[in-house]
């Protein structure tokens, strides 16, 4: 089965095309495709298959098999995968998710896309702003945003020296989140520029999360930290997000995507 290594801010992923391919049990490919050791190594699994509603569908899954609605640096991938291999003619155009359809803009150099901004719709609070939960016996104060799946972000300093192995999953598998959660370390460095570490429900501490630093830049503004505006660095990476507020109410993420390798596996040898 071909597939293509794609990253955003060092975010990686397997994308098959499956406009080409048959993919019979994804949630138990993108176990095998994710091992870094036995498999080709990722962060999971993403689809990218024929729509009746977009211009295409993406199907995204996590590295312990589990799908989820939304993945903002794979829906830049998707964008760029589709623009690049000439699926799509047109440099605006619309990308089917489980969390709704989303709007994407590519600026492109040379007939490849270098840059995607996405519009990630209009954000949901998911808690009291902040709301506390207990951790071991410690109280958290976290604000719950969804951007189509679920964020709790967390205020504090030093996140360089954050032990993410252990406040991660405690976040994740928390009572309080029954789907449970992705979750984002922040460090506010100024009105418009914040530091974030994540651990992604399903994959672990992962080098940038799309949808987790949209989710924070809305946390920050609506917690008066930022701006509406605000670059966000992650391990891999900065990511613009605007949050048009006082208008249509809509986020718009910005930011690169890699085509890194295209290759063949058989699915017996994983
Ligand atoms: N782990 C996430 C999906 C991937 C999100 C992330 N990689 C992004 O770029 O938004 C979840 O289960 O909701």
């Amino acid at each position: 089965m071909k597939f293509t290594k794609m990253q955003g801010i060092g975010n990686d992923y397997v994308y098959i095309n499956c406009f080409e391919e048959t993919v019979e049990n994804p949630a138990e490919l993108s176990k095998k495709v994710s091992d870094r050791h036995f498999g080709i190594g990722s962060d999971g699994l993403i689809l990218i298959c024929p729509s009746k509603t977009a211009d295409c569908r993406m199907q995204m899954y996590n590295a312990d098999g589990s799908e989820s609605e939304m993945c903002g640096n794979g829906i830049r991938c998707v964008g760029k995968y589709v623009f690049d291999h000439k699926l799509v003619d047109k440099t605006e155009f619309d990308v089917e998710t489980k969390a709704g359809i989303k709007h994407l803009k590519i600026t492109e150099e040379n007939g490849k896309a270098v840059k995607i901004t996405v519009d990630m719709g209009i954000p949901e609070l998911t808690s009291t702003v902040p709301e506390p939960i207990v951790i071991d016996g410690k109280e958290y104060e976290f604000i719950g945003i969804s951007v189509g799946n679920p964020h709790a972000i967390y205020y504090m300093e030093g996140i360089d020296d954050l032990d993410l192995e252990s406040i991660g999953p405690a976040f994740e598998t928390h009572e309080r989140f029954p789907e449970r959660t992705n979750s984002e370390y922040i460090e506010v460095i100024s009105k418009d520029y914040i530091r974030m570490r994540v651990w992604e429900r399903g994959s672990g501490e992962t080098w940038a999360c799309g949808t987790g630093a949209t989710a924070s830049a809305v946390a920050s503004a609506l917690s008066g930290r930022t701006l509406n505006t605000v670059e966000v660095e992650l391990k891999g990476g900065n990511l613009t997000i605007h949050w048009d507020r006082d208008g249509s109410g809509h986020v718009f993420m910005t930011g690169p995507a890699i085509e890194v390798f295209e290759g063949e596996f058989d699915i017996n040898n994983l």
